[in-house]
């Protein structure tokens, strides 16, 4: 019985946040002489940061780059631990977005070492997190991977996130939109949460701070972006897609909005969508299922700005495809579909999207 269990709250062991520290990465981690380092970059960070994150670990015995661009298969992740495995690194380093910050985490766990990750979008809520997720090589969703220890490090600089894209920015307070509302779910219902236990009362807090400050900054963190201005609103949006949606949904758990993702990989839209974009859309169905009085409130902030709010936005049509794929991919045992106080079906979620979808 889940009420057996032990509550079990989950962070990583240090969390820095300031303007350019990574320019000082080398006394920040404070690094011994013999350090060897594996340092993963997407195609962007390895263009702008380079320079920067060579001059800033250069007291390190040594560090290679890994630059990968894509999704996180096993297979890939294979290939990269067998070409090395050989130099016993201490550390990885994960500089990019949410991808590379699974793909720091994945690698970590196989090659054992400590972890570093410093986002370079605020666009998920995965640099906090013990999980990473692997998709298959078709773009579906296949399973979490979990690290036995939270991230030992993640250091997050305003500089580099206040020259971030407007809309990787906005996709992260789309992930964290669905904290409190999936940790709420879990806690109501006794569900065990990602961080392999029951909620504890501090997590749900942690949730509901990070609701809090996405209705009473996002939008004016939206602006201080825009105006390349790190101010209040910016570094309180920053903390709350980053850690306390980091540590909500981890330690809060997950439910509908993330199952749904999930099945919703299976389905071909014509432009690339972000994870927390989708995960939005994904929030406004778990609310309806729930016939929650605040989901105009969700709804009407996603339209400020500009987070899809139906399956259209996607390019995609609610057809008995949609519901093939709810069917075959969200239900099943353990699915956080479960995670909720109320009965939950297919047909719930199919009447749930079709009552979000009519919405004007
Ligand atoms: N493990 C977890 O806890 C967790 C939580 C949330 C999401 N995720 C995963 O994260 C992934 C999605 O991450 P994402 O939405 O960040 O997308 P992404 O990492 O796939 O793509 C981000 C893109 O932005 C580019 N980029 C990086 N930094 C940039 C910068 N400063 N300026 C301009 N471009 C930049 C990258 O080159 C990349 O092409 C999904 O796989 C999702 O499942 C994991
Ligand atoms: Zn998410």
């Amino acid at each position: 019985m889940n009420e057996q269990m032990n509550q079990v709250l989950r962070t990583p062991s240090n969390y820095l946040q300031g303007i350019n520290i990574t320019l000082d990465l080398s006394n920040v981690l404070e690094l011994s002489e013999d350090a060897k380092i594996l340092i993963i970059v997407d195609t962007y960070t390895m263009k702008d940061y380079r320079q920067r994150i060579e001059k800033s670990l250069d007291t390190a015995q040594m560090f290679e780059f890994v630059v990968f661009e894509g999704l996180l298969t096993m297979e890939r992740l294979e290939v990269i631990v067998k070409e090395h495995e050989e130099l016993d690194y201490d550390m990885v380093l994960g500089f990019g977005g949410g991808t590379i910050m699974d793909v720091a985490k994945a690698v970590s766990t196989l090659l054992q070492t400590t972890v570093v990750l410093v986002p370079s979008i605020a666009s998920t809520d995965g640099p906090c997190s013990r999980l990473s997720a692997i998709y298959h090589e078709d773009g579906g969703f296949s399973h979490y991977m979990v690290r036995e220890q939270s991230p030992e490090y993640v250091i997050v600089d305003l500089y580099i996130l206040s020259l971030a894209p407007v809309r990787t920015f906005i996709a992260g307070i789309g992930d964290a939109l669905s904290t409190y509302v999936e940790a709420n779910a879990c806690y109501l219902s006794m569900s065990v949460n990602d961080a392999g236990g029951l909620d504890t009362f501090s997590s749900l807090m942690i949730a509901r701070s990070c609701k809090e400050i996405i209705f009473e900054d996002a939008v004016d963190a939206v602006k201080s972006l825009q105006e390349k201005m790190i101010t209040p609103s910016f570094k309180r949006m920053i903390e709350a897609n980053i850690y306390l949606s980091g540590i909500g949904f981890e330690s809060g758990g997950l439910s509908i909005a993330h199952a749904l993702h999930n099945g919703l990989t299976k389905l071909r839209s014509e432009r690339r969508f972000m994870h927390g974009e989708v995960i939005a859309y994904t929030t406004l169905v778990q609310l309806a299922t729930e016939n929650s009085h605040e989901f105009t409130q969700y709804r009407d902030l996603c339209l400020q700005l500009g987070l899809p709010t139906k399956l259209a936005d996607f390019g995609l049509t609610l057809d008995e495809k949609v519901k093939t794929i709810i069917e075959q991919t969200c239900f099943f045992e353990g699915s956080s579909m479960y995670h909720v106080p109320y009965e939950i079906s297919p047909e719930i979620v199919f009447q749930a999207m079709e009552f979000v979808e009519k919405r004007i």
